[in-house]
């Protein structure tokens, strides 16, 4: 009988490993895979691009998850069916502290959810907060590489322009008062699919963490495509490895 493919990631549970790095864009999936041993492009179907290879000699793969909780929610599921427990997001976010630069990296202990899917696994008071191993190796993986870096809450939001431009959108009021209390608690960044994967992860039982690369300086937001710091992208990727790499030889080791 052939073997079941998954309806979104059009993966089949051989081609996968248990260990997955979720960028949200397609053009950062390759850029992962660039740091695998041997990786090999398993399927594109979707926003949903998978490379599988090796790190450490195990079989690892990065599924980019597209924008938003709903997309990366999917991924999760569909990974996690394919056998994958521990699970990584590499992705950029926006500065809302004067704690972060343009090109920092930014380690989130947890995520404001303002954002709708995670409602759908686990009610409001549950907090979305990533697996503590993890990023104690992602802050390890960032001091060796001697990279600066937050460590923070981040806050997950379902929308990109209503917090560039909140003025413009009739909920402003709503939208004003958020944010600043957002920042008066201390949160660091924003983007748009931690919370939704911690809570995923937290209901199917999973590790989960995020390395983020800060492509905004505090309240300075730019659309403008050549603001965007794709220079510094390599740093989240390269902590991210590193501190995955660690991880699968711990898990090697306690085995
Ligand atoms: O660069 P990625 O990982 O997609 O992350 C951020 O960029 C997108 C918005 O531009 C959202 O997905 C947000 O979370
Ligand atoms: O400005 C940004 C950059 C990344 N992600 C966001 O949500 N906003």
């Amino acid at each position: 009988m052939q073997e079941k493919k998954m309806m979104h990631l059009n993966i089949t549970k051989d081609q996968v490993g248990q260990y997955v790095f979720l960028p949200g864009s397609v053009e950062r999936a390759a850029k992962i895979a660039a740091y695998f041993d041997n990786p090999v492009k398993i399927a594109h179907h979707r926003e949903y691009l998978t490379y599988t290879g090796t790190l450490a000699g195990v079989p690892v793969s990065v599924t980019s998850t597209g924008i938003g909780g709903p997309s990366a929610a999917i991924a999760v599921e569909e990974l996690y069916e394919c056998g994958a427990h521990t699970m990584m997001r590499i992705g950029s976010c926006a500065s809302t502290s004067p704690k972060v630069k343009v090109g920092d990296v930014v380690i989130p202990n947890g995520a404001v959810r303002m954002e709708g899917t995670g409602i759908h696994y686990l009610p409001e008071e549950f907090p979305a907060v990533p697996d503590y191993e993890m990023v104690k190796e992602l802050e390890a993986a960032a001091k060796k590489l001697d990279i600066p870096f937050n460590i923070g809450v981040t806050i997950s939001k379902d929308s990109f322009y209503t917090e560039v431009s909140p003025e413009t959108k009739p909920v402003y009021y709503e939208l004003k008062n958020k944010w600043e209390a957002y920042e008066k608690g201390g949160a660091t960044n924003s983007s748009m699919e931690c919370a939704t994967l911690f809570l995923v992860a937290a209901s199917l039982d999973i590790r989960m963490s995020s390395v983020m690369i800060s492509a905004t300086n505090y309240k300075s937001y730019s659309n403008d495509d050549k603001d965007y710091p794709r220079e510094w992208e390599d740093r989240a990727i390269q902590v991210g490895i590193e501190a995955m790499t660690q991880i699968i030889k711990k898990d090697m080791a306690s085995r």
